[in-house]
């Protein structure tokens, strides 16, 4: 079972949000002496500055020195690109973190990008390489038309979420600007600790409904709710939640 969390106040759903990260965090520093997460793009990053370093009875708690960062999906443009998800992250977050008190951080090797089929499967397996087997936590967003990392809904893009082999794979012909992007299929999200999906506003309310009354897993976003709803939370707003009647998840 998936677990809900449903919040009216902005500042509430990061505070929990960022209560949920840390707990997280201190869970695998018990046990290791590093922190394995996994960040998307989109919306979820405003939230993710709001939690860990806005927030300040949560942002003495983060201890970064210790998280190893990787990217959940990325697209393929330079990582100053205004599209960039690393690119996103570091203005948000990094930039705003003291330089004695920075992750370590694995963007994509943006020296690999070209304009070939070859140099897009070359940097999704430079990718694989680096990300860990298990990663204590995958920080997801869900678009508006349920896909999330860069696993997108629909027959164009079924041979991602299909993936059973690759664990880092090229999106090609991204229905969503960029059209080509690397993505985490379905097996890293398998072996990963945890997964928490943040999904916000009113744009997201016919997805949640699908998602969440419909269950319609065909969306890679409620497919991962069925496969893996035990470990899977969401932080959601009242507004994207406007339209689900279900109490059950
Ligand atoms: O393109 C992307 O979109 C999704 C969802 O973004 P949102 O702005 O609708 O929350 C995001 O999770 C993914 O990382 C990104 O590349």
């Amino acid at each position: 079972m998936v677990t809900v969390g449903v919040f009216s106040e902005r500042a509430s759903l990061t505070h929990q949000l960022g209560e949920f990260i840390v707990k997280k965090q201190d869970e695998a520093l018990q046990k290791k002496s590093d922190f394995k997460v996994s960040v998307s793009g989109g919306s979820l990053i405003d939230a993710l500055y709001e939690s860990l370093v806005a927030d300040e009875s949560l942002s003495s708690r983060v201890q970064w020195s210790k998280w190893q960062i990787y990217f959940s999906d990325e697209r393929i443009v330079p990582l100053t690109d205004a599209d960039s998800n690393y690119g996103a992250f570091k203005r948000a977050v990094l930039d705003k973190l003291p330089s004695t008190s920075q992750p370590n951080v694995y963007p994509m090797d943006e020296s690999l990008i070209g304009s070939d089929a070859e140099s897009n499967n070359k940097i999704a397996a430079e990718y694989e390489r680096i990300v860990p087997q298990v990663l204590d936590l995958v920080l997801l967003g869900c678009g508006p038309d349920g896909h999330t990392c860069s696993l997108f809904p629909g027959e164009t893009h079924r041979y991602l979420l299909n993936e059973t082999t690759k664990r880092v794979a090229w999106c090609h012909d991204s229905p969503k600007p960029p059209s080509d992007r690397i993505t985490f299929t379905l097996p890293v999200l398998k072996d990963a600790k945890a997964l928490c999906f943040v999904a916000e506003g009113s744009s997201k309310q016919n997805i949640m409904h699908e998602i969440f009354d419909l269950k319609n897993d065909q969306l890679p976003t409620a497919l991962v709710n069925k496969l893996f709803g035990e470990k899977t939370s969401w932080f959601v707003n009242e507004e994207a939640f406007g339209k689900v009647q279900t109490k059950t998840f």
